[in-house]
This record gives structure tokens, sequence and C-alpha cells, in this order.
């Protein structure tokens, strides 16, 4: 080598430790986050929640390290050189300090979703607030009420799919089953076409692998955001050679994208004398629809927005949804008694035929089950990161303590105890519990979703127990079902089997 460019070498090494050595003072003693207690390390490099979220095994570790960190430093802690984590239920209030209150979100938040131009993944608070209500109208409780038929189907076409099991003796994958119907009903919502999982001769098992293993990436995806334009510039055959579940979710997804981009050229060339009551007659709404006769900018009306907003709907609405029923159902079929108390309600409000979720929702048990199976599952386990830009809350960079508030044993006491009596007797006794389920998140940017997940869950609770005898074969809560990994949304364990049902047709 040169000696010039040995010089060079040693001055760049030596410029750039003195660099790197500054960074990690400032952000230990200087930065305004560093009267926090926490890990030194932590507050000196993203390196040590990269290692609990990527290396620990079984990976997504770090919000159950950060448990433990609150309980070692107390309820404010610093979590990275850029977050405090606050363990405290009556911060949502501050926090979600209703209009007039801008919050902004840090961009480590959602950028593993690879969808920058959704809405999960608008940082600025008008941004946000502005794409949201372009797509609220079609989730509202009015719009999910009509939807009701489109929920039903999905549902009786499960109901056969089990029924014919019920005669072969073919085991269910029950995790599967309920993600299929929740895949299909919110891509024929989304996309007004949906992608027929329940249609899988497998019943929705290689597509369950998918989700699940695409989920488990999420911390990487995360914290290296590179790996998703990497993923994208790989050729098609070449991932399905590599990995082939890989395969089918990039198929699904170019799939998804040349859907979207359809619908986009429709709406564009029908615009100019089409009014929008005219294209509603011509197809059903949606989103897409919503979205281009919005006073969005134009910008944000692009092929490829519209694409983005549309998976990140699909990819939302679709595991959460099942892991909450899942959840719920297991409850009901390990407690017998229970399971046949709310069998006794649901059986004279299921004989009108197609109960509306409003109607099922009536039922004060099968509500009070619904919210603890929406508690203890807590699907959703990515912390969200708000900034207050324009407001001062003595804190900067500042978490929602979700998952906590859930099982926070003041409020909810044996947390993880299965007990839907605690909603009754709240509800008896004049409490709000429901202001501490925060599953859904709360305030502008709380899970636009809620109320088809709500429908789906109160539809297919009720057809599963009322029309069938399911029973839980060689089931281990905590190896099958236990959520014990941080993939965005909770995971279980790598050796979960699912949680396997021999179903037989119940008769009345
Ligand atoms: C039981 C099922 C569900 C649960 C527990 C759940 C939970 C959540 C939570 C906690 C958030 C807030 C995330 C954050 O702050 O970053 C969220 C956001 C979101 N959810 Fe859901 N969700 C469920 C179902 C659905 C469904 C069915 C859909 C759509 C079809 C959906 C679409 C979305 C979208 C688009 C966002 C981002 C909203 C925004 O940033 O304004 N979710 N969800």
């Amino acid at each position: 080598m040169a000696p010039s460019m040995l010089i060079l070498l040693v001055l760049s090494l030596g410029v750039g430790t003195i660099w790197t050595a500054c960074i990690l003072i400032y952000r230990m003693f200087h930065h305004p986050l560093s009267k926090f207690p926490g890990p030194r390390l932590a507050a000196a490099t993203f390196g040590y929640e990269i290692y609990y979220d990527v290396f620990k095994s079984p990976g997504g570790q770090y919000n159950y390290k950060i448990q433990e960190l609150h309980r070692k430093y107390g309820p404010i802690i610093r979590i990275n050189p850029e977050e405090v984590h606050i363990s405290d239920p009556e911060w949502f209030d501050v926090l979600y300090a209703g209009p007039g209150h801008i919050r902004d979100r840090s961009v480590r938040t959602n950028r593993g979703n690879g969808s920058v131009g959704s809405v999960a993944s608008s940082l600025e608070h008008d941004v946000h607030r502005a794409r949201r209500s372009s797509i609220n109208p079609y989730f509202s409780k009015a719009a999910i009420n009509q939807l009701g038929y489109q929920v039903w189907e999905a549902f009786e076409l499960l109901g056969a799919k089990m029924a014919e099991r019920a005669d072969s003796g073919e085991i269910v994958n029950l995790g599967a089953a309920l993600g299929a119907v929740t895949m299909d009903v919110v891509t024929r919502y989304v996309y007004d076409e949906a992608w027929h999982v329940l249609k899988t001769p497998d019943l929705g098992v290689q597509w369950n692998q998918v989700m699940l293993e695409g989920f488990s990436q999420a911390p990487l995806r995360k914290h290296i955001p590179a790996i998703a334009s990497i993923m994208s510039s790989i050729p098609l055959w070449l991932i399905k050679r590599l990995n082939a579940n890989a395969g089918v979710f990039v198929t699904a997804k170019q799939r998804a994208d040349a859907v979207s981009h359809r619908v986009w050229k429709e709406i564009q060339a029908s615009r100019g004398g089409v009014s929008e009551k005219q294209l509603d007659d011509r197809r059903p709404r949606t989103v897409f629809h919503g979205i281009m006769n919005s006073n969005l900018r134009s910008v944000d009306k692009s092929m490829d927005r519209l694409a983005d907003e549309a998976f990140v709907l699909v990819m939302a609405g679709g595991e959460t949804t099942a892991k909450v029923t899942l959840v719920t159902l297991v409850h009901l079929l390990q407690d017998p008694s229970l399971l046949a108390q709310l069998r006794g309600l649901l059986d004279g409000v299921m004989k009108a035929g197609r109960p509306s979720y409003r109607d099922l929702e009536a039922v004060p048990l099968m509500k009070a089950i619904v919210q603890e199976g929406v508690r203890l599952a807590c699907p959703v386990m990515n912390r969200a990161t708000q900034m207050a830009p324009k407001e001062d809350m003595t804190l900067n960079g500042i978490v929602i303590p979700r998952g906590d508030v859930c099982f926070d044993e003041k409020i909810f006491p044996d947390p993880y105890h299965f007990n839907p009596s605690r909603w009754l007797q709240a509800a008896e006794r004049g409490e709000r519990l429901e202001k501490y389920l925060i599953s859904f998140s709360r305030g502008s940017r709380a899970c636009v979703g809620m109320e088809l997940a709500l429908c789906e869950m109160y539809i297919g609770l009720a057809t599963l127990i009322c029309n069938f005898d399911l029973q839980l074969i060689d089931f281990d809560y905590e190896r099958d079902l236990a959520t014990v990994r941080d993939g965005f949304v909770g995971l279980p364990s790598k050796e979960s089997r699912g949680v396997q049902v021999r179903v037989g047709v119940r008769r009345l």
C-alpha cells in the first residue's frame, strides 16, 4: 500500500473513532434524555435493543427485556438513544390528549412494514390525519354493519369446510383456519376480491406459516430497513428456490399490487364525467375509491401509495383478528361450563338466521368474553413511539406502553387468567374498565379496523361455538399459543404446532 494511502486510512480511522466517541458521550451525558435511568449501553447505542430483538433467542425479546428494566430502574426509563418508555396507564391521557395536540411518529416504529406510503407509516401528524380521514368512512360502524353479510359468507364457508373435516375425521389447525377466514374477509373488503385462502386444500396451513415467518422477520426489517429493498430486488424465481414460503408471500404481494394498479387505472380512466355515484354503481365501494375521491394531495393519490395503503390494511387486519379469535376460543374450549352457559344464550340469537354483530354483542356474557379475549391476546406488540414536537410534555421521545396496561395487575387482578366476569362485575359497579382496554390503542392513531375485527370475532365465535364441538388435540398452552416473541404482532414459540382440533358437528 502506498504511504499516502496508509496515512489517509489512519486519518479516517482516527476521525471516525473520535466522531463515534463524541456521539456516544453526547448520548450518555448531554442528550435531553440523559437524565432518565436505564442501562448506559441502551442510552449509548441502538445495538443494545438490536441484540435483544435480533440476536437473542428466540428473537423479538426487547419488549420483554423492557419489563425487566422497569422492575430494576422504575416506571420511566430510557430504552435507546432516542426513546423513553413509560409504564404507567394514566400516561395515556397525556399522550392522547385529543384534538389540537400534535403527535408525530418515530420513523423506527413502522419502517419494518416496507410500505412507506401507508397511513400506518405516516410520520407527520397532519399527513397522517389527512390520509386517515380518507379511509375512516370505510371502517366506520355503519360501513361494517353493511359488510356483515360478507363476514357471514366467509364464516359459513369455514363452517362447510369444518363439517367436511368432521366427516373425514381430519384434524384442523384452528389458528390457520381462522387466519384463512380473516384474510379472505379483509382482502375482499380492501381489494374487492378475496384471496380465497379458505379454498386452499390445507385450509390455510401454508399461508399461516408464510405469515408467521414474515412477522418473525419484522424485528430484522425494523432495525435493518434495507432488507426490504434487497428482498424486492431479488427475482421471484430465486426467492421461490431459496424459500418456498417467502415465494408465496412475494407472489401474493405482486398480485395485490397488480390489483391496486388495475383499480387505480380504472378510476383514473373513468374520471371526467363519471360521478362517484356512478362508480359505486359499477362496482362495490373499495378503499381505493374513497382515497381517489377524497381531498388528499395528488401525491397521496399515486398508484404506488394506494398499493401500500391496501397492503398494510390487509397485513394489519388478518393475523391480528385471527389471533384474538383463537385465544378466546381456546379459553372457552378449556372451560366447558362457561362454554355451555354461552351456548345457552347464543342458540336463541342464532335462530334468527344471520344475526348482526350488534345483536351478538347485546348478550352481556358474549361481550365480556370478547373483551377478555381482546385484552388477553393483545396481539400488536410493536412499540408505537410518539413525539410531541410543539408541546412541552417534559419528555421528548415517548412510548405507548401498550402491553403493560392490559396486564397491569392493579387494573386487571390475576392478569394472565381468562376471566370474563371481571367485565360483568365492573359494569355492575358502573366502572369503565374499557378505558384500560388498549389492545386497539387509543387516539388518532388507534386501530382503524377495530369495528371490522370485532364484527369478525362476534360472528366467527358464534358460528363455531353454536355449530361445532371442538376438541383440543395434544394442546400445550405455553408451547402452542402463549406469546413469547415480538414480531410486530405477538408470536408463539418456534416449537408451536398450532392449535389442532378434532371437529364434531353439534346436534341441537
Ligand atoms: C383484533 C384485531 C386487531 C387488533 C388488536 C389491532 C390493533 C391495532 C393497534 C394496537 C394499532 C395501533 C398501532 C400503532 O399505534 O402503531 C392498530 C393500527 C392499525 N390497524 Fe389494527 N388491529 C386489529 C385489526 C385490524 C383490522 C381488521 C384492520 C383492517 C382491516 C386493521 C388495520 C389497522 C391499520 C391500518 C392501523 C394503522 C392506523 C393508523 O396508523 O392510523 N387492524 N391496530
